[in-house]
């Protein structure tokens, strides 16, 4: 686990990295969470000093809020169709730029707005970068209606892929579930390590009240891992390099 204050200035050099890849008429996806909040900032900030035009799309009510309170304009995705670029955060990174999102809940118009953006490029902290996906508890947004049932699916679709005993947790607000910014309900799988990632995001797709789950598989191109030096490391694709 990294020092907060030093996972902020590693974040910090990760936006400022990524703030340099906007240009003036773009049409951006802007993610959600502490890091992808400081991208939003620089890139008001940067936006205020050279007064470009852009297009921006959040991937949630809370982002679309401090975008607005800083002056940047914030359409709705489908009024601005597709998108050049979506910048976001992310709570795992694997050597494969293989992601687990979805800490903050948003994992669901995370996906939408990324997997509609031309390009999506992460920016994390390197406590974010591990070998192999797992240790964070891997976000699934499903519908409230029958959730349990849905809990007792996904728990056996685990046991298939010999992931049994994991727990799966109500993830809550206080003493009340949280809810998404769609009303639906997070289960939060305590797996400690995924061995085959498009095997369990090809079974929990399959449920029927799983909406979506936090796996981000062959989506993202690039991630910008600051350092708390300010310095940067861009991790890449292969097959899109
Ligand atoms: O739902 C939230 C998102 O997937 C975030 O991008 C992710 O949790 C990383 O957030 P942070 O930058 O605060 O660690």
């Amino acid at each position: 686990m990294t020092d907060p204050a030093i996972a902020d200035l590693s974040k910090d050099a990760a936006a400022r990295a990524a703030v340099a890849l906007v240009e003036p008429g773009m049409r951006l996806g802007l993610g959600t969470g502490s890091t992808a909040a400081i991208f939003v900032r620089r890139l008001a900030q940067r936006v205020s000093e050279e007064g470009f035009a852009l297009r921006c799309a959040a991937t949630s009510k809370a982002t679309a809020e401090l975008a607005t309170s800083l002056g940047l304009g914030v359409e709705e995705l489908d009024e601005i169709g597709w998108l050049d670029l979506t910048i976001d955060g992310a709570d795992e990174v694997d050597p494969d730029l293989n992601l687990i999102k979805g800490g903050g809940a948003a994992h669901l118009r995370e996906k939408i707005v990324a997997t509609a953006s031309e390009r999506m490029v992460v920016i994390a902290d390197q406590g974010k970068v591990v070998d192999r996906l797992g240790q964070f508890h891997l976000p699934v947004e499903v519908i409230p209606f029958g959730w349990q049932a849905t809990r007792k699916l996904i728990q056996r679709a685990l046991d298939r892929l010999d992931l049994t005993q994991r727990p799966i947790l109500l993830r809550k607000r206080g003493d009340a579930p949280l809810r998404t910014d769609e009303g639906n309900l997070i289960l939060d799988l305590a797996l400690e390590a995924i061995p085959d990632a498009e095997a369990l995001a090809a079974e929990l797709s399959s449920i029927a009240g799983v909406v979506e789950h936090g796996l981000f598989l062959n989506i993202c191109e690039l991630a910008i891992i600051g350092c708390p030096d300010g310095s940067v490391v861009e991790l890449r694709r292969e097959d899109m390099a």
